[in-house]
């Protein structure tokens, strides 16, 4: 029996890095997807085709890669199978082989870290014979991501559970209903730090001062309010105008770096009606209103754009 997650990606439209600091974001989930099977396997592996290993250190006795980035690379999937030998006492239970497929790189702002956790919760529990609700599913998904990264909001994890357009606000999903008017184009650039790193540089300006992150956050709350109300009406021009207006708060945090700035100053420049970075920041993610100019440009600075289109189901489980 071989168990097979599918998890939509996602983009962060308002409001990443302050959902953390319980301010509201808001978020959906498109096609981009990453699969996590699990089978019955004499020993736990986990295989996956696009994760790339910086520096190498071999026991060349028992021919073992010893390496720590391993250990941070597996992390997300490890510590879900720790999540359910603690509350299950599945101890020296059925031994799975977890394998995770996925055409996006690793680390580039989409969600990668929560799908490859919802991903290996939704599968994993349907192996070892839990039938999880997605609730279940999203809870636990969240406490894996908070464990491995030390910070994490319940934005991508329940986003992804769930699917759609997502109204996030202190522990709460709220369902959101977008007219197909309003679209969007988006990419990304190659990345130079996690999003448990950003988290951590976010946190640490938080420390040095206080106020000034107090005003920011508040300012980015405005937004995401403005904008869920600019949404649901299918008001692009004002959507777009609260875009660029976030990427400036988001710089103002230091979690944008110069492509991503070049991006979205030359994109308005332009004439698109609004773009900003999405999600962890460090480079990564960027989304726009749908613009074909946007989408060139993102090319032309050596970016790449995936189908930014809705998708409405969320994780899906099935045996084949
Ligand atoms: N295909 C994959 N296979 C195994 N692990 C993966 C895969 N994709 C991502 N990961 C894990 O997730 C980590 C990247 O998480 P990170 O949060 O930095 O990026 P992201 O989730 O794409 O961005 P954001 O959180 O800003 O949306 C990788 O370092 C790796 O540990
Ligand atoms: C940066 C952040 O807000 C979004 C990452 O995609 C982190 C989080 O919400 O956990
Ligand atoms: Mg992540």
């Amino acid at each position: 029996m071989i168990v097979e997650a599918e998890v939509p990606l996602k983009l962060t439209l308002f409001g990443e890095h302050a959902v953390v600091y319980g301010k509201p974001a808001i978020a959906y989930t498109v096609s981009e997807s990453i699969k996590v099977r699990v089978r019955e396997s004499e020993k736990f592996y986990v295989s996956s085709q696009n994760l790339q290993i910086k520096g190498v250190k071999v026991d060349l006795h028992e021919f073992k890669i010893e390496n720590d980035n391993v250990r941070k690379l597996i992390a997300y999937v490890t510590e879900v199978i720790n999540y359910f030998n603690e509350h299950y006492s599945y101890k020296d239970g059925k031994k799975a082989a977890i394998e995770i497929e996925s055409n996006v790189e690793p680390s580039v702002g989409l969600g990668t870290s929560a799908a490859v956790v919802v991903g290996t919760v939704a599968a994993y529990s349907r192996f070892l014979g839990l039938e999880l609700q997605k609730q279940e599913i999203a809870k636990i998904s969240h406490e894996v991501e908070l464990r491995v990264q030390g910070i994490a909001s319940i934005m991508d994890t329940h986003t992804e559970t769930y699917g759609g357009f997502v109204f996030i606000k202190e522990g709460k999903v709220e369902k959101l209903e977008v007219p197909p008017s309003i679209s969007f184009s988006a990419g990304y650039f190659r990345r130079i730090m996690t999003t448990a790193e950003m988290l951590r540089n976010v946190k640490s300006l938080k420390e040095k001062n206080p106020s000034l992150f107090t005003t920011l956050l508040d300012s980015i709350e405005k937004v995401t309010v403005e904008a869920r109300t600019a949404l649901t009406s299918g008001d692009a021009d004002r959507v777009g105008e609260l875009m660029y207006v976030n990427h400036g708060f988001l710089f103002s945090l230091g979690i944008t770096v110069p492509v991503l700035d070049q991006f979205v100053s030359m994109a308005r420049a332009s004439g698109v009606k609004g773009c900003k970075v999405s999600g962890g920041g460090g480079g990564g993610a960027v989304i726009c209103i749908k613009d074909q100019r946007a989408e060139l440009l993102l090319n032309a600075l050596g970016g790449k754009t995936i189908n930014a289109n809705p998708t409405f189901q969320g994780v899906t489980v099935k045996l084949i």
